[in-house]
């Protein structure tokens, strides 16, 4: 695989069981996510896209095909092979934020460092750190109930990208915040988790925040229909 490859998925299906009956929500797609870029993943709801990227992120197996990210093969790995690649590879954000109750910002954010072994201590140092970076260094040791949407959404980015995974997948981030907000969310992802070895895929409808892509794939039942830097012109 050529280095300059993030993510390469080749004739992925997916398949849901409902009962007896099966419905195919993925038809054999074959596309690559390039590293260096800030890639879109958009289409209507329904479209599979969260499907796509959760078998790209290696937390859903497909029905067929392969994922290769960074040139390992995600689903030849054992279980106990797969996580530890996402662990040390992968990062996600998801639209809920997801943040632990009792827990502060900082420790919210060192969660998987704490998981990997580094001691606590140093894990919430470069926490503090981090969230500094993310503008909310202010806020490190409020709980997530003190926050407003916006800055728990700050500390789902630090704790997605305190281990500089290579890669950053990331189910709308920007749904629930104003305009100004998320232009602001995306500049962070870029500067902090994109690089020439490193790649960020967002799915996302928010048309405010299309120019910022590298790169934009349509999807429409189940397929890649648009693969371009802008969008199709009848979106
Ligand atoms: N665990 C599941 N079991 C059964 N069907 C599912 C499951 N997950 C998704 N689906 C179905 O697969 C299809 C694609 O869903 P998916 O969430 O990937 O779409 P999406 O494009 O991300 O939609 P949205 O933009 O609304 O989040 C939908 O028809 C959905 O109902």
């Amino acid at each position: 695989m050529s280095p300059q490859l993030a993510v390469r998925v080749s004739g992925v299906t997916k398949d849901f069981a409902f009962g007896e009956e099966r419905l195919r929500v993925l038809h054999g797609i074959d596309v690559s996510v390039r590293a260096g870029e800030l890639t879109y993943l958009v289409g209507e709801s329904g479209s599979g896209k969260t499907t796509l990227i959760s078998i790209m992120a290696g937390i859903l197996f497909p029905s067929a095909g392969a994922v290769e990210v960074f040139g390992t093969d995600l689903y030849t790995l054992s279980d106990r092979d797969l996580v530890r690649f996402r662990l040390a590879t992968i990062g996600f954000i998801f639209q809920q934020y997801n943040l632990i109750p009792s827990l502060t910002a900082a420790e919210n954010a060192a969660v998987p460092l704490i998981a990997a072994g580094t001691p606590r201590e140093v894990a919430v140092a470069q926490a503090r750190e981090l969230l500094h970076r993310l503008n909310i260094g202010t806020q490190c040791d409020k709980l997530p109930r003190q926050l407003s949407g916006g800055q728990q959404q700050r500390v789902a980015i630090g704790r997605a990208l305190i281990h500089a995974p290579r890669l950053v997948v990331c189910d709308e981030p920007t749904a629930a915040l104003d305009a100004g907000s998320g232009r602001r969310v995306m500049d962070l992802l870029r500067d902090v988790a994109l690089a020439a070895d490193r790649a960020v895929i967002v799915v996302t409808h928010d048309n405010r925040i299309f120019d910022l892509a590298d790169r934009i794939l349509a999807m429409e039942d189940g397929r890649i229909t648009h693969d371009g830097k802008h969008m199709p012109k009848d979106h």
